[in-house]
Order: structure tokens, then sequence, then C-alpha cells
């Protein structure tokens, strides 16, 4: 499979006041076109902080991150923005929809910068919310908010798709159903996924385990036997 992320000797520090955090400290890590990748870690271990780089949302302190055949690290703001509003479908654990919008609007609202999106409609129909694209978000259960914010990311035909703990606020069969949505968009769109997470019960699901500990890479395994998540208890 061809390479589509590479992370090179990648250090992140926070300075507060006098004392240096470092969040990430000299991370290589690589990922491949079509993989889906989870990214296990203890809290502060650094996952956000690489998901983050990876999204354009955070810069390097130093090293370098390629994506495709270009060097984010390099990127100004202007080409940072237009990366993100691109390339990256961002899905988070609290679904930071729009509430005065309906599902719908929420999707065509993400979607209006995108030059290549997919039809919103098609896609809420593909995360199972056919009969509720005209509901606010209020109007929603949890799952039914995160579906809704995945077909948010899904509808921008990112090059990948980038998930902080997306259960984490969702009950386990939610949760499940949800992971199960990413796990067959994955498969059928092919698209990247990298998926941080506490839990690491779901790492037979993934085609590549990250485990991140102190800011570093602890091992990287690849799954030869990917489980499919409705296999999967925890
Ligand atoms: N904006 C920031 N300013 C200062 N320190 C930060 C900032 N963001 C992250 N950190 C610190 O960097 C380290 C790594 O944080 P990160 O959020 O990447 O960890 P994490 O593994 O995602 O943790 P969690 O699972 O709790 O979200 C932590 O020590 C954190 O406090």
């Amino acid at each position: 499979m061809k390479k589509l992320i590479e992370f090179k000797k990648v250090t992140k520090e926070y300075k507060i006041g006098e004392v240096p955090i470092k969040a990430l400290d000299g991370v290589d890590l690589s990922i491949s076109e079509g993989e889906f990748v989870v990214i296990l870690g203890a809290s502060g271990a650094g996952k956000s902080t690489i998901l983050n780089i990876l999204g354009g949302m955070d810069t390097v302190t130093s090293g370098q991150v390629f994506v495709g055949d270009q060097e984010i690290t390099r990127f100004n703001e202007k080409k940072l923005t237009e990366y993100r509003g691109e390339k990256v479908g961002f899905v988070f654990q609290f679904y930071n929809l729009i509430p005065n919008l309906n599902a719908l609007e929420n999707v065509e609202f993400a979607t209006e910068v995108c030059k290549n999106h997919l039809d919103a409609k098609d896609i809420l129909h593909k995360v199972g919310l056919k009969n509720r694209i005209k509901n606010f978000p209020s109007q929603l259960s949890g799952g039914e908010q995160q579906r809704v914010a995945i077909a948010r990311a899904v509808a921008k035909n990112p090059l990948l798709l980038l998930c902080d703990e997306p259960t984490g606020a969702l009950d386990y069969v939610t949760g499940k159903s949800v992971l199960k949505l990413l796990q067959d968009l994955n498969r059928e769109t092919n698209k990247c996924v990298v998926l941080v997470t506490h839990n690491s019960a779901i790492a037979p699901m993934a085609d590549k385990i990250i485990k991140v500990k102190s800011g570093m890479i602890e091992s990287v395994t690849i799954n030869d036997e990917k489980q499919s998540v409705e296999g999967i208890e925890w």
C-alpha cells in the first residue's frame, strides 16, 4: 500500500510560564492509504497532539509531517486553512454541531467551501439518518448527533478522517454502532481513518495500532487479523 502520512522526528513543546511541556518527543510514524489506524495511550500521552498536528490545527516545534506528496509543516497559514478545509474531516467527542441548523444544513455548511464534496443528503442517508435530516441537534440523540458529525466530515470527501475519542460521550451500544459506521465507511470508501482513544479493547478493529507513551511511540503493531466491530466486546 502507498504511504499517505509520515511523521519524521516530530517534537511539540508547549511553554506555560518558564516550564516547557514536551507533548511529543521525537515521533516517527507512517500510515498508508486506506488504513484504519487506532492511536492508543494514557491521558496526556500525546495522542490528541498527534491528531491536531496531522489535521493542521496545531504546528510542530521541530520535525516534518508529510501528507500525500506535500510537507504540511512547510505550509503557511493560508495553505493550512485550505488543507483543513479540503483534505481533513474531523470527528470529535462532543459533536460540535451548530444548534440552529438542522442535520442537512450542518452538513451543507461544512461542504460549502469544498470543491470535491459529496452530496449531503446522500451521506446522511448512508449514516442512517434518512428520516432525520430536517431535525435540529437538540432533537437528536447523542449517537444520532455523532452520525451527523461523521456525515459532515465524510461529505467533504477528505483525504483523511481524524476522530478524537468519537465514542467518548456515548453508551456502549451506541458507541459500538458509531465505530461500525466508521469501519464500514473505511471499507467502502478506502479512506484513511485515524482514531484516537483510551479504549485499548477496540484495537482489534484496526489495521495498525500505534501506542503512545509520554510523547513517544511505544509500539506499532500491524494487525493481520482485523476484526469486525460486532465481534469485539469490552
Ligand atoms: N495547548 C496546550 N498548552 C499546554 N499544554 C498542552 C496543550 N495541549 C496539550 N498539552 C499538554 O501536552 C501533553 C499531551 O497532551 P494530549 O492532549 O496530546 O494528550 P492525550 O494523550 O490526547 O490525552 P487525553 O487522552 O487526556 O486527551 C499533556 O501533558 C498536555 O497537558
